[in-house]
């Protein structure tokens, strides 16, 4: 089964969900015309129509036109909303994949009450440029349905499976990480600005060199320090800032900013 001959609708196409279609869009082999988006008021995705993807208001009619449904809308309004949805819901047609955070496939299951292919998918908005890592979260052991969820997450970048009980976890280091890592980028960006770069070259600089030093970790599958003492001069100025960053609580503040982000979710 192929992705790219599948019926998806996003349903609450906020925010990730917007994320979401432009990695599908931005696939060539993946039909607009496939793709239907829902949002309570549409007016702020009419813009998107000369694409080709159908946009509406109605979830149900979205729903009965497509076999693939992401669901993208906020923790705090899924279940009523699947709950309006179940009686056109079709255990032999339809796929579920889950975006709300905190909530989980049980919860799902027993609102739709119906014994189609859950899953539960947490990816960042890096879908946005192709680049997501999603992690992907199912009880089900129809492997079509999974291929064909793992096949969609591809278009918009990798995708790992994980344990259900890792889906809070997997929430906080891959979609609250990008926070955390454009933050850090921002400070290394005003850090460059005060030893003398403009903004923008500053800006140019840290974005290049932080991609590659994900990717030099992507390609070599190092641990971090192992790269980092390459760039360590003994009695050099690498070295020397970096225990400065460490003496004010660097490692130990991200540490604790995970944990306090994961403490957060409810559970
Ligand atoms: N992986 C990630 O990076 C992130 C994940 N999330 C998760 O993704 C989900 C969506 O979050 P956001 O995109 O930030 O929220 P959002 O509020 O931007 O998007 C939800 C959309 O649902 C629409 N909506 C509300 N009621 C509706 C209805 N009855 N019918 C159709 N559409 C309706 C809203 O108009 C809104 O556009 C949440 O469950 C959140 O936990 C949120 C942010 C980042
Ligand atoms: O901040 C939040 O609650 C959501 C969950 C993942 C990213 N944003």
């Amino acid at each position: 089964m192929s992705i790219h001959n599948k019926k998806i609708a996003i349903i609450g196409c906020g925010n990730l969900g917007l994320s979401i279609l432009n990695g599908l869009l931005a696939d060539p082999r993946i039909n607009p015309k496939n793709i239907t988006v829902t949002k309570r008021k549409t007016s702020s995705l009419e813009h998107l129509a000369s694409t080709g993807i159908q946009i509406t208001s109605d979830n149900r009619k979205a729903a009965q036109e497509s076999e693939l449904l992401i669901v993208a809308l906020k923790p705090y309004t899924i279940l009523e909303i699947l709950g309006e949805l179940k009686d056109v819901l079709d255990q032999d047609r339809h796929i579920m994949v889950s975006l709300a955070t905190g909530i989980s496939l049980k919860q799902i299951q027993s609102t739709i009450d119906l014994s189609l292919p859950i899953f539960r998918a947490m990816p960042n908005t890096a879908a946005d440029v192709g680049e997501s890592l999603t992690c992907i979260a199912t009880k089900s052991n129809d492997e079509s349905a999974k291929d064909l969820v793992t096949q969609c997450f591809n278009s918009i970048g990798n995708s790992i499976h994980i344990n259900e009980e890792l889906m809070d976890a997997a929430t906080v280091l891959g979609a609250c990480g990008i926070a955390y890592v454009l933050r850090f980028m921002r400070g290394m960006i005003q850090g460059g600005i005060e030893i003398g770069f403009d903004a923008h070259t500053a800006t140019t600089i840290v974005t290049h060199t932080v991609k590659g030093a994900a990717q030099l970790l992507i390609e070599r599958k190092q641990h971090p320090e192992h790269e980092i003492d390459k760039v360590t001069t003994p009695k050099g100025c690498t070295i020397a800032g970096l225990n400065e960053m460490e003496h004010n609580g660097f490692s130990s503040a991200l540490i604790k900013g995970i944990v306090t982000s994961y403490n957060k979710i409810e559970k």
